[in-house]
């Protein structure tokens, strides 16, 4: 009896680990709610900045969205701002803190590789936002800018306030935006022709024309109809199946950038195991009988 692990011991343990799934760590820059049930809110939090978005924030936008994947109480992400504006995009006296470190090398090949680190870190941190098997919907109110635009395509859905604006300002800053929008923007909007004029003249273009390429799914007036309505559409999202959300997600994000052949073998590969999963009994079996509720496992 004292060798093995005793059924106290293991109800203990459980405990411990689902706590440990649940817990978020403290965050400075970004503000994280339970605002629903298995929706979680995430907004940037530097509001006298503009949400300028420095290196804090990068990093923790990025393990924030690692630990919600882990997070079984968590289903879907609606990612906002507070303040003024959503966000003036990366933090300018950050960018010249780091012209200071790549300064402090002589040769090429050093400085070149304190700025790879730099860039590849803050990839990751808004590729986490793709990786991560909850959809996140994002709700964009007044200047979204620059890395701000990176951050918002890493997302599954975007809606906006009517006075919402966008900008793709790199080019105005004598860069090409390196941490996503080109990558990603380009294959969520209609137009090749439109999406290219709006990275070259790095020009401001407003909730309506982002609605009418398709960059935004809604407008909505103010900022808490907006609110209200996405944590709906969450809410909506979260009340379904979590291994047919989650899978969904993937096998759309996968087939963006694979061949229509290669998405049809990657999802048949995983729905041999999956549709042996309860969710489909359950679920099924809820459209069935028309059960409005069916109450899923957390995953
Ligand atoms: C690996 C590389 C990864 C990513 C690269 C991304 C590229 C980009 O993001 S390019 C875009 C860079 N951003 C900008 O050019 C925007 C600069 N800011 C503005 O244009 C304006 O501040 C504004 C957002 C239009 C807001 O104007 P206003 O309403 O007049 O407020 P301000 O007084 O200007 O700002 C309030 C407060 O915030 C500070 N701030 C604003 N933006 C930034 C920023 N990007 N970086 C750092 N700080 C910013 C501003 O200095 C003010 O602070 P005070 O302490 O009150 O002075």
């Amino acid at each position: 009896m004292f060798l093995g692990t005793s059924s106290f011991q293991k109800g203990i343990l459980f405990f411990r680990n689902i706590s440990k799934i649940s817990a978020m760590s403290q965050y400075h820059t970004l503000k994280i709610e339970n605002s629903k049930e298995f929706v979680y809110s995430v907004q940037l939090n530097r509001p006298e900045k503009a949400n300028a978005m420095n290196k804090t924030m990068w990093l923790e936008i990025g393990k924030c969205f690692n630990e919600l994947n882990e997070n079984t109480d968590c289903r879907v992400i609606v990612l906002s701002a507070n303040g003024k504006y959503f966000t003036s995009g990366i933090d300018l006296f950050d960018l010249m803190n780091l012209g200071q470190e790549v300064a402090n090398h002589d040769d090429i090949a050093r400085k070149s590789k304190v700025l790879r680190c730099f860039i590849k870190t803050y990839q990751d941190c808004l590729t986490a936002i793709e990786k991560c098997d909850k959809p996140v919907l994002t709700a964009i109110h007044n200047g979204c800018i620059g890395g701000g635009v990176d951050l918002v395509s890493a997302a599954d859905i975007r809606y906006c306030t009517d006075d919402a604006w966008f900008q793709l300002k790199e080019t105005e800053i004598g860069m090409a935006a390196d941490v996503g929008t080109l990558q990603r923007m380009q294959k969520s909007i209609g137009s090749m022709s439109t999406f290219n004029e709006l990275a070259f003249t790095a020009r401001k273009f407003h909730s309506k024309e982002a609605k009418s390429i398709g960059f935004v799914t809604q407008v909505y007036d103010t900022k808490e109809s907006m609110l209200e309505n996405v944590m709906n559409i969450a809410s909506n999202i979260a009340s379904k199946s979590p291994v047919g959300v989650q899978m969904t997600k993937r096998s759309i994000i996968y087939s963006r950038d694979h061949t229509v052949q290669e998405g049809l073998d990657h999802i048949a590969d995983w729905n041999q195991t999956l549709l042996q999963s309860e969710d489909f009994i359950k679920a099924s079996m809820a459209v069935a009988t028309k059960d409005k509720n069916p109450i899923f496992s957390k995953l």
